[in-house]
């Protein structure tokens, strides 16, 4: 069955945001009296949405001590205020995503963003990036009652583009994007770039692993050919 619309992660698929994200978290633990953490420490805790990442940001404390729903409320204010002022300041499109969107475009192909970010965060985002007029919905990880890797928010992108499942393709780079593609019965790919919670992509099960976009818009249209009546 041919594909008729495509769905695709934010954070990692399409934009690299460690730099932000890092910034702001880094910006919270120091008002909390934290020391900073590496980069790479805070890409390995993104992709379960923001109220992971402060959860997570704020376990790795040197006393070993358990924040508890008070200091993730806390965190996630302090947080917010530092995200919303770095948002999008050095987030950059990772290569080939332009012309992998131009690619399904001219192919016909729909397109949404799923991801798990708080709306409050992704629309100011995505508008800074230049790439919002590509999509025709954009769900957020507050969007709907649960996120990936629960499938709801991508049927909701179905229902809300009505197309059938059977014919659509997500994008992602995480365990979270692949568990939520398949758990709705739809073909996925994933990019090796992105942060999987610091795990190896070839780990995920999914229907290929490709470098790009652009690469995932050929992988999209050859298999939209062979499977043609
Ligand atoms: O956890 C996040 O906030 C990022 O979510 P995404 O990878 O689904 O865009």
């Amino acid at each position: 069955m041919p594909f008729a619309a495509v769905l695709l992660d934010l954070d990692g698929t399409l934009l690299d945001t460690i730099p932000d994200l890092a910034n702001a978290s880094n910006g919270m633990r120091l008002e909390l009296g934290l020391p900073p953490l590496s980069r790479e420490t805070i890409a390995s805790y993104v992709g379960k949405g923001t109220e992971n990442l402060v959860l997570r940001t704020l376990s790795n404390n040197p006393d070993g001590s358990t924040p508890d729903a008070g200091d993730v409320r806390q965190g996630l204010e302090i947080f917010g205020r530092h995200y919303h002022a770095v948002n999008g300041d050095q987030a950059v499109l990772y290569p080939g995503v332009v012309e992998g969107l131009n690619a399904f475009k001219a192919a016909g192909l729909r397109m949404a963003v799923v991801t798990n970010k708080p709306t409050e965060f992704t629309l100011p985002l995505l508008a800074r990036s230049g790439i919002a007029g590509f999509f025709e919905h954009i769900v957020c990880g507050d969007t709907c009652e649960r996120k990936k890797p629960d499938p709801m928010p991508l049927l909701h992108a179905c229902e809300l583009l009505r197309v059938d499942p059977a014919q659509v393709l997500a994008i992602g780079d995480s365990v979270n994007d692949a568990l939520a593609a398949r758990a709705a019965n739809m073909a996925v790919l994933a990019v090796p770039y992105g942060y999987n919670e610091g795990m190896d992509v070839r780990t995920l099960e999914v229907d290929d692993i490709v470098m790009s976009i652009k690469e995932a818009a050929r992988w999209a249209l050859r298999n939209h050919t062979n499977n043609e009546p």
